[in-house]
């Protein structure tokens, strides 16, 4: 069996007298799409900050490609490739889709300074931002500024960022937030692409899309996991239904 990208063991996390996250362990396994699911304040957009770095856990660890990754800090475990994506817009409204990959592929080279050549024109940037825009189906649109892209598109110009800068991992917390039932539909046809270039762990709420996608659920409940299990295991668990799903069991 594939060894997890991501292996979170037994992560506590308490707020004074409230645990947000109680002895939370799971795990995200090379092209899976692993969905967090749970009321609000269950404790998911908690356990992603604690994955990301922005939140130390009181006990627990978190393993990373192999690594304990528990003492590190955000850019560090942002530079393994282990970053939230969407919750921090990384882009720059007025600059082409191009452009704004073509950033960072240059923070990722490392290479902020290029006196002799016009930037738009350096192919040692233009060609791997170009890649990233084919990879996510944004290739027609490169030369258009991000801010006149649509919602879906700027979540996948996003993405294009964040393998530019050489993601192994993707946290995505409730990517289709603010989505119309198209822009929702082709996310999901997006995301359910994505996996092949990295797993994904999936906070969302939209249960069509979590049900779509996922080839795994965990189900948090005031902190706690509940379940873990395939879509057919979790739509066909009991305390799931009484306690999420607002069903009688
Ligand atoms: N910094 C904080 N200080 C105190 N309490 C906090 C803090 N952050 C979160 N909480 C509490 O921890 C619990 C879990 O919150 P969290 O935001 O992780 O839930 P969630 O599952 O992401 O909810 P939602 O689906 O509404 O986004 C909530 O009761 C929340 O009020």
């Amino acid at each position: 069996m594939a060894e997890p990208v991501l292996k979170l063991s037994n992560l506590t996390k308490t707020f004074g007298a409230l645990k947000a996250t109680d002895d939370v362990s799971l795990d995200l396994k090379p092209g899976e799409i692993h969905a967090l699911i749970g009321p609000n304040g269950a404790g998911k957009s908690t356990l992603i900050h604690q994955i990301a770095g922005s939140l130390r856990p009181d006990t627990g660890s978190i393993r990373f490609l192999g690594h304990d990754v528990g003492a590190l800090g955000v850019p560090e475990r942002a530079r393994m490739g282990l970053g939230r994506t969407f919750q921090i817009s990384s882009l720059t409204p007025e600059f082409s889709a191009l452009r704004n990959v073509m950033l960072a592929v240059q923070a990722r080279q490392g290479t902020s300074f290029r006196f002799f050549r016009p930037v738009m024109r350096d192919r040692t940037l233009t060609e791997p931002a170009m890649a990233m825009l084919e990879r996510v189906g944004l290739a027609g649109r490169a030369a258009v500024p991000a801010a006149e892209l649509s919602h879906g598109e700027r979540r996948q110009l996003e993405i294009a960022i964040a393998l530019a800068l050489g993601s192994k991992a993707f946290l995505l917390d409730e990517p289709m937030a603010g989505m119309d039932p198209e822009g929702s539909k082709t996310l999901t046809g997006f995301l359910d692409q994505l996996r092949a270039e990295a797993p994904i762990l999936l906070v969302e709420h939209d249960m069509d899309a979590v049900f779509a996608l996922a080839d795994r659920i965990t189900v948090l409940v005031y902190g706690r996991v509940i379940a873990t299990g395939t879509v057919e295991d979790i739509r066909n668990d009991a305390d799931v239904r009484r306690a999420y799903l607002g069903e009688e069991a």
